[in-house]
């Protein structure tokens, strides 16, 4: 694959924004497309996205409203929330050129499908080539130009090696795999985890449950992640390891945040404060897939039963503490 120029990001929201910033830092042309008229208006009057307040938009990004303008770029970053992914890309699909590479950024799995990011680019626009960007990288960081490091992937080495190569810039440092499914399914189960590693946070258990349960949560990830066909030294890699332990230990992340709110007693409604949390989405798609598998996932377990209104965080935490001892593994 050839040097990919130019860029367009899709979603003018907190990462979309930082990424776009990232792209035209490395030298790449770049289309900030946001389909949401106010976001557009603010993002191109003001220079800035109001989900990324302070933060001004680098001069050379071109933002738009047209579709089909951010469709002729060389390569497209799809950064919307997981569940309205399928919908961007059925309206991409009849407008990009055959192997344009589609990269998911969002970190979900499909509610009653059960596809992973790149398993829905593949099904809703089969003739490109689907990649998933992930890893420890808070939008807020990445924007202000603060070192971070992800993993890109694709099945075609050589595309994930073009993605890594366009994206590069002093401070952000993409590394690149082809193992697609062990990059994104370790982005989707850690924001669950963060959820419960919030609730000890919120609940005041101390440093040693936060300890317990990233470690205990990390044991998850890696059940899961062979079950469903991810290579084990990913998920001890950025997109796994690293994103679970940035997002288990600060309230920068907003599924931790989430879970704290939910730890000090807040209902489920508001605990969010307006912001996105992908793993309120993804916790009974989890469970789904971990059921169909036979595969124990404690903590992803009561995490889905509290926000699905089935248990009372004290209950859940009893219920932790209170299973029968075993051997570590
Ligand atoms: N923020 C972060 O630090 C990181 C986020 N991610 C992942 O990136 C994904 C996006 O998160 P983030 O940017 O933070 O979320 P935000 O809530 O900040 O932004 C989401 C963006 O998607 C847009 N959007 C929502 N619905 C649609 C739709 N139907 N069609 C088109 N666009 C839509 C929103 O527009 P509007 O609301 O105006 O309609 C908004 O521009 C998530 O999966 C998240 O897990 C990954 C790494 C880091
Ligand atoms: O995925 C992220 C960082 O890698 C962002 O985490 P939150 O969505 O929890 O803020």
């Amino acid at each position: 694959m050839g040097s990919l120029n130019s860029i367009a990001v899709l979603g003018g929201g907190a990462w979309g924004t930082a990424l776009a910033q990232t792209a035209a830092r490395a030298g790449r042309k770049v289309t900030l497309w946001e389909h949401d008229a106010g976001n557009a208006e603010h993002l191109i009057a003001a220079r800035e996205s109001r989900f990324l307040p302070g933060v001004r938009l680098e001069p050379s990004i071109q933002v738009t409203r047209d579709l089909a303008e951010a469709a002729r770029a060389d390569a497209l970053l799809l950064v919307v929330p997981a569940q309205v992914l399928r919908q961007v890309v059925t309206s991409l699909q009849p407008l990009i050129a055959p192997r344009t590479p589609l990269v998911a950024c969002a970190k979900g799995i499909e509610h009653g499908t059960h596809r992973f990011m790149t398993e829905i680019i593949a099904e809703a626009a089969p003739a490109a080539i689907p990649a998933i960007l992930s890893g420890p990288s808070f939008a807020a960081d990445v924007a202000r130009g603060l070192p971070t490091a992800v993993t890109i992937a694709a099945t075609d080495a050589a595309c994930a090696q073009a993605l890594a190569q366009a994206m590069n810039s002093g401070s952000f440092r993409p590394y690149h795999s082809t193992d697609v499914r062990g990059v994104e399914l370790g982005g989707a189960t850690k924001n669950v985890l963060a959820i419960a590693a919030g609730i000890v946070e919120g609940r005041q258990l101390g440093a040693s449950a936060l300890a317990a349960m990233t470690t205990r949560g990390f044991v998850e990830l890696v059940r899961f992640g062979k079950a469903y066909g991810a290579r084990i030294e990913t998920m001890h890699g950025l997109s796994g390891l690293g994103d679970l332990t940035m997002c288990c230990s600060t309230p920068q992340s907003r599924n931790f945040s989430f879970g704290m709110a939910l730890g000090r007693g807040e209902g489920i409604e508001s605990a969010a404060h307006g912001k996105l949390a992908e793993g309120y989405y993804t916790a009974p798609v989890l469970l789904e897939m971990a059921q169909a598998k036979d595969i124990d996932m404690p903590i992803s377990t009561a995490v889905a039963a509290v926000l699905g209104g089935k248990l009372s965080v004290d209950a859940a935490i009893e219920g932790l503490l209170t299973r029968p001892l075993k051997a570590e593994e």
